[in-house]
């Protein structure tokens, strides 16, 4: 179970399954519901309400549980010595994220590299550092910083780059409402501060770049 987060269980049939709740936080947030309802002018008794305060709070405990899980800890289950010292580039890696003004979604993808510096890391770990940070409330640009960081001070590489690429709802749905724009950060350690390294990195992603 080390590596699983707090909503996976082992693996059934290739599957991950979620379904490990925290009961207790799930009645709390269920119960202010009900309220939510009646002020936007809902019945929460009718029907298809019933049961909604307890998925909205299943839901907002899986979209946050990013919280309880140890990122750091996360890498370190899965790294190995390795001479290996070319960049190692994951790329389109989906993000889906809150923003934490509005409570409303923000997704895209991740582009993440990484210089070996003696030690490679589980490949699968990238994604989870990224889930770990993502599932919560945050802004795009903390989003970035701290997968570099986490990165940087975990496995210690040469030099870590972060580049993300989302579409955020509350820019969207509401507000300005702007349908098609998108917002990029990047974030950069060690060798990809120098131009040519970095200018590889961008010409291998270039191509999943919006
Ligand atoms: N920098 C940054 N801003 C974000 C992110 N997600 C949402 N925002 C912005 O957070 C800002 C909050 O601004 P406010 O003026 O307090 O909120 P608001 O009145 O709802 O603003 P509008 O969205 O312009 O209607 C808005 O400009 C959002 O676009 C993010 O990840 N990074
Ligand atoms: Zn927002």
């Amino acid at each position: 179970m080390s590596n699983l987060t707090a909503f996976e269980s082992e693996e059934q049939d290739g599957y991950i399954k979620i379904d490990q709740y925290n009961q207790k936080q799930v009645e709390e947030i269920a119960s202010y519901y009900p309220a939510i309802l009646r002020a936007i002018g809902e019945n929460p008794e009718r029907e298809g309400l019933v049961k909604t305060p307890e998925r909205v709070a299943k839901a907002l405990q899986f979209l946050t549980h990013g919280n309880d899980v140890d990122a750091a800890e996360v890498l370190r289950s899965a790294m190995f010595e390795e001479e290996y010292s070319q960049m190692v580039v994951v790329k389109d890696i989906e993000v889906y994220s809150l923003c934490e003004h509005h409570m409303l979604p923000f997704f895209g993808k991740a582009h993440i590299a990484y210089i070996p510096n003696g030690h490679i890391v589980g490949l699968s770990k990238i994604p989870r550092v990224v889930d770990a940070f993502a599932r919560r409330l945050q802004v795009q640009e903390r989003l970035t910083n701290e997968i570099r960081d986490c990165i940087q001070e975990t496995l210690k590489p040469a030099g870590v780059a972060v580049v993300i690429e989302c579409k955020h709802m509350c820019m969207a749905m509401r507000g300005v409402q702007k349908q098609n724009s998108v917002t990029t950060t990047s974030a950069f350690t060690g060798a990809f501060q120098n131009d040519v390294t970095r200018s590889e990195f961008l010409r291998l992603i270039m191509a999943s770049l919006d």
